[in-house]
């Protein structure tokens, strides 16, 4: 099963004691920020502070990602340092065309190059924030090979469209929906927005709910009480293995007699149940569920 993506936590670059402890709290992601949770005056050591944080931390337990800045605003020295120091994902905020992630790409084949970093071993996200970047998704989750997934960034997003966040995110529609389906038609991940209202569990479990009815795989997170809330919204329930696990024994069945369907407790039972009742169980034992 392709890697978990369920909460990716952002960290404020220059803050020493949340680099330090932001493996922790159980996100399957752990994001350092550069750009917007950083101040202009402390670009510079929040670069030092994450690179230093690579280089003595163990984090080898989630994936580590990074937010850069734009290339012509301090972004060629981050990817510099941060590829140096060995992160995994870059992520390109405010992506508006194919071509930003193509410019962003060449910044870390030289880098990869000049540490003699095996080609190809930094990956890419992009971040998507305004129109033009949603109407460009399609192309710009295929730009490169380096790409694992594509994400809403919904504060500027909203910002861009003289709109704001409402409770039902009637606002975020079109842009989800259009995103969801480029990470998929690209074979991708899809990751929703970060939940701003970080004392309102119940309108971030709403949220969740929602996103993962879509088929996001999973969110931004911007606090560590978060995680929890959507890690345990995206396992699987008890019934819902159950389920699978009977689909699995019923397609058993019916391959054994020489057929594709079967019914299993009155429901048709073919390719695509199968298939997704084998990623339940996949997730199920992903998320250390008791599954035989
Ligand atoms: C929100 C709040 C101030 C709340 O403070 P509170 O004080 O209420 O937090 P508490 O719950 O009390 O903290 C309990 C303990 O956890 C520690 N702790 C908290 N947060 C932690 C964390 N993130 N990482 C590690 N540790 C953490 C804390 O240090 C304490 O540790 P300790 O003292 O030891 O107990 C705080 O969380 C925070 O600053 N968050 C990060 C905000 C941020 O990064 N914004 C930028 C990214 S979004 C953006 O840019 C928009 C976007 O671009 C997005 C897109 O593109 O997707 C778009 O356009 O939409
Ligand atoms: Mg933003």
């Amino acid at each position: 099963m392709e890697r978990l993506r369920r909460t990716m936590m952002f960290v404020p670059g220059a803050n020493p004691a949340m680099l330090r402890d932001a493996i922790l709290y159980g996100a399957d992601s752990v994001m350092f920020d550069l750009e917007d949770a950083v101040s202009l005056k402390e670009k510079d050591t929040a670069r030092v502070l994450v690179y230093s944080a690579l280089k003595t931390f163990d984090y080898s337990s989630v994936e580590t990602v990074v937010r850069v800045n734009a290339l012509d605003a301090g972004g060629k020295q981050d990817i510099e340092a941060m590829v140096l120091g060995g992160i995994n994902v870059i992520r390109l905020p405010k992506t508006e065309t194919a071509q930003d992630i193509i410019d962003v790409d060449a910044v870390i084949t030289a880098v990869e190059a000049k540490y003699d970093i095996p080609a190809g071993t930094t990956h890419m996200m992009a971040a998507i924030e305004s129109a033009e970047g949603v109407l460009n998704a399609r192309e710009i989750a295929k730009a490169s090979d380096r790409m694992i997934g594509i994400a809403l960034g919904a504060e500027d997003y909203v910002t861009s469209q003289k709109t704001r966040r409402y409770p039902d995110g009637a606002e975020l529609s079109f842009a989800r929906n259009y995103i969801l389906h480029s990470a998929r038609a690209a074979g991708i991940a899809a990751i929703d927005t970060v939940y701003s209202d970080v004392d309102n569990e119940e309108g971030l479990r709403h949220e969740t709910e929602l996103i993962k009815q879509l088929g996001f795989d999973g969110k931004s997170v911007i606090n560590p009480r978060q995680i929890p809330v959507i890690n345990g919204i995206y396992a699987p329930t008890i019934k819902e293995v159950q389920k699978a696990q009977e689909v699995m024994a019923g397609i058993r069945e019916a391959e054994a007699k020489g057929s594709g369907v079967i019914a299993v407790n009155g429901q048709m039972v073919d390719k695509p149940i199968v298939e997704r009742a084998e990623r339940v169980l996949a997730l199920a034992k992903a998320t250390n569920m008791e599954v035989d």
